[in-house]
């Protein structure tokens, strides 16, 4: 495909923002990869490798470090937000000191924000002043850094608002490794991209306790069944969840040594306390405080939620593992599709 050249700027320069520029750099983009920490971005212009986050990976020397913000932004239209969702704002924020440019804000972070029950999308526009964003889309899918950085093929999805704004980024990723689909259901995207990480942990938690498969095809199962129906409680598309950004991430994040969040359940399930976990990942879990956000939306909502409920417990309230599986095992008996009823507004 024949393709203009632009000026991208990544922020974020851990897994996914590393393996994002890659894909820029492979599509003939000119990449700056945004870090705060200095001798990360040494690492990235010197030796072309980001050994923390991608030990494998030698980057293409296109790439180009900065830990400089204001450097970094100079010049800039479209930025790629690679952060934590609880770093969002900040970085936000210190863009809007250093920017004056109207802005296109692609985010690829997988999270709720706890307490404020807003979407990243939502938190964005919070945060960004009048007349400097020009648009917001969400980039989401089953994608593991390190398998995108390997170039294996991966496909995803883009959403926004504005779906000419979403297909200029198709445009902008695409090839032949790395498929982009659009999908103009926003909410719906971003919904099952932050909440698969929920049950990412509760597979791990199983497969932690030493359960089957038998386990790990109910929790991918009934955890699509609760994502919904919250989702679709939210404004979301029934539809979505059966998409890439739905039962497609959900997969992958729920049978990958890649994931964190997976790998997180996995040492709780061992018995590790979630303090001692987190300190060992050194990455972020995002499935953590997204279990606390959808925690509060299932009873903003209204809408039952046994297996997040179950993890919050765990997490939050010190119940034992193994004790909330027995739990979700023992609940009143019920009809496997009253989701579906739900959802299609009738009874099956
Ligand atoms: N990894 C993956 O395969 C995928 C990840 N995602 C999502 O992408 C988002 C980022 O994840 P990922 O890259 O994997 O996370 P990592 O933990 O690998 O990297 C996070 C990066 O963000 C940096 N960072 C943290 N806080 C700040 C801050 N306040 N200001 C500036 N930089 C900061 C970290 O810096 P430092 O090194 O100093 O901690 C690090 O470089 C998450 O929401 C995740 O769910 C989505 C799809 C795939
Ligand atoms: O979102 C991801 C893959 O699509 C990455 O998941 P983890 O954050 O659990 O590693």
């Amino acid at each position: 495909m024949e393709r203009k050249s632009e000026k991208i700027a990544v922020l974020g320069a851990g897994s996914w923002g590393t393996a994002l520029a890659m894909v820029l750099a492979d599509n003939g983009h000119e990449v700056r990869l945004w870090g705060h920490n200095p001798v990360q971005i040494d690492e990235i212009n010197h030796h072309h490798t980001n050994k923390k986050y991608l030990p494998e990976i030698t980057l293409p020397a296109t790439i180009i470090g900065y830990s400089s913000l204001q450097e970094a932004l100079a010049g800039i239209k479209t930025v790629i937000m690679a952060v934590p969702t609880k770093a969002i704002r900040e970085v936000i924020r210190k863009m809007t000191e250093v920017t004056s440019e109207p802005l296109e804000i692609v985010h690829v972070s997988k999270g709720i924000e706890p307490d404020s029950l807003l979407r990243i999308s939502e938190m964005i526009e919070e945060e960004m002043p009048e007349g400097l964003l020009e648009s917001v889309v969400v980039l989401s899918g089953p994608s593991h850094a390190e398998e995108v950085s390997l170039r294996h093929p991966t496909t995803v999805t883009v959403s926004s608002k504005n779906m000419g704004a979403a297909e200029k980024i198709q445009d902008l990723f695409i090839n032949n490794n790395f498929r982009v689909y659009t999908n103009p259901d926003l909410i719906g995207v971003e919904i099952g991209g932050a909440l698969k990480n929920i049950i990412a942990l509760a597979a791990g938690i199983s497969d932690g306790l030493g359960y089957g498969d038998n386990a790990k095809a109910a929790l991918i199962t009934r955890g699509l069944a609760e994502i919904a129906r919250l989702g679709v409680k939210m404004g979301a598309s029934p539809l979505t969840f059966s998409g890439l950004t739905g039962i497609g991430d959900l997969i992958v994040t729920c049978t990958s040594v890649h994931s964190r969040n997976w790998r997180a359940g996995n040492l709780l399930g061992k018995g590790q306390n979630l303090e001692e976990v987190l300190e060992n990942m050194g990455m972020v879990v995002e499935g953590v405080r997204t279990t606390k956000a959808a925690y509060q939306l299932a009873e903003k909502y209204g809408v039952n939620m046994p297996i997040t409920n179950a993890l919050y417990n765990i997490l939050f309230n010190e119940v034992n593992p193994k004790d909330a599986v027995d739990g979700l095992m023992s609940r009143e008996k019920t009809h496997e599709m009253e989701d579906l009823a739900d959802i299609l507004g009738g009874k099956i």
